[in-house]
C-alpha cells in the first residue's frame, strides 16, 4: 500500500481524498499534525488560499518539518495554492512559504474575478485521453530553472511542471472525475520507493 497524505489545513481536501481512494493500492489520509506527516510516502497540497495555508502551516509548526521532508526527497504535488506554497519566489510578492521548487509563480495570474475557466488538453506523458482542466483564480509559472520540466502550457503560460519528485499544477484535477494526474503522482511515489 502507498500512503498518500493530503494536507488538511484548508482548501479542497475531501475532493483529493475521493479521487485517491479510487486508485488501487493507495491509502489516502489527511495530514494535519507532525506525526501524520511522518507516516506518509507522498503529500498533496491542495488548492485553497495560499496566504491562509502558509500562515496555518507556521502556526501548526509544520512549515519547517514539511520543508525538510521534501528536501529529503518526499514526493509532493501542489495544486493551485499548493503550487504557490512550493515556489521559491512569487511575482510582486516577497512572501516565500516552503520555497522548494525552482519556479517563480504569479498569484491570481488570470485576474481575481474573471480568472476561472475550464478547458481540455492532451498530455501524452500523463494520459492517452483528453484531460479536463479547471482553473479557479489560478496562478501560473512565469520562470523556471533549467532542471524543471514543463509538462503543460496553456495560452503560452506554464500551468504544470515537475522538478525531480516535486509536481506543481495551476489547475484542480480533484474538481473533475479524471484521475490521470493522481495516477501520475502515485507513479512518481512508486519510483521513489
Ligand atoms: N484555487 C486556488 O487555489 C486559488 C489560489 C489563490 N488565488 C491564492 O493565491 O492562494
Amino acid at each position: 500500500m502507498i500512503k498518500v497524505g493530503v494536507l488538511a489545513i484548508q482548501g479542497a481536501v475531501a475532493e483529493h481524498l475521493e479521487l485517491l481512494n479510487q486508485i488501487p493500492d493507495v491509502c489516502a489520509q489527511e495530514v494535519k499534525y507532525l506525526d501524520e506527516l511522518n507516516e506518509i510516502d507522498g503529500l498533496i497540497i491542495p488548492g485553497g488560499e495560499s496566504t491562509a495555508i502558509g500562515r496555518l502551516l507556521r502556526d501548526f509548526n509544520l512549515l519547517q518539518p514539511l520543508k525538510e521532508r521534501i528536501l529529503n526527497g518526499m514526493p509532493v504535488w501542489g495544486t493551485c495554492a499548493g503550487m504557490i506554497l512550493l515556489a521559491k519566489s512569487l511575482e510582486n510578492d516577497p512572501t516565500v512559504h516552503l520555497g522548494v521548487m525552482d519556479i517563480t509563480v504569479e498569484r491570481n495570474a488570470y485576474g481575481r474575478q474573471l480568472g476561472s475557466f475550464t478547458t481540455e488538453v492532451e498530455i501524452e506523458k500523463i494520459s492517452s485521453n483528453k484531460i479536463p482542466l479547471v482553473f479557479i483564480r489560478a496562478p501560473y509559472v512565469t520562470q523556471v530553472k533549467s532542471d524543471v520540466d514543463i509538462l503543460l502550457e496553456v495560452n503560452d503560460h506554464i500551468v504544470a511542471c515537475q522538478q525531480k519528485q516535486m509536481l506543481a499544477t495551476s489547475f484542480h484535477p480533484e474538481l473533475t472525475k479524471d484521475t490521470s494526474f493522481h495516477r501520475y503522482f502515485i507513479n512518481m511515489i512508486k519510483q521513489k520507493a
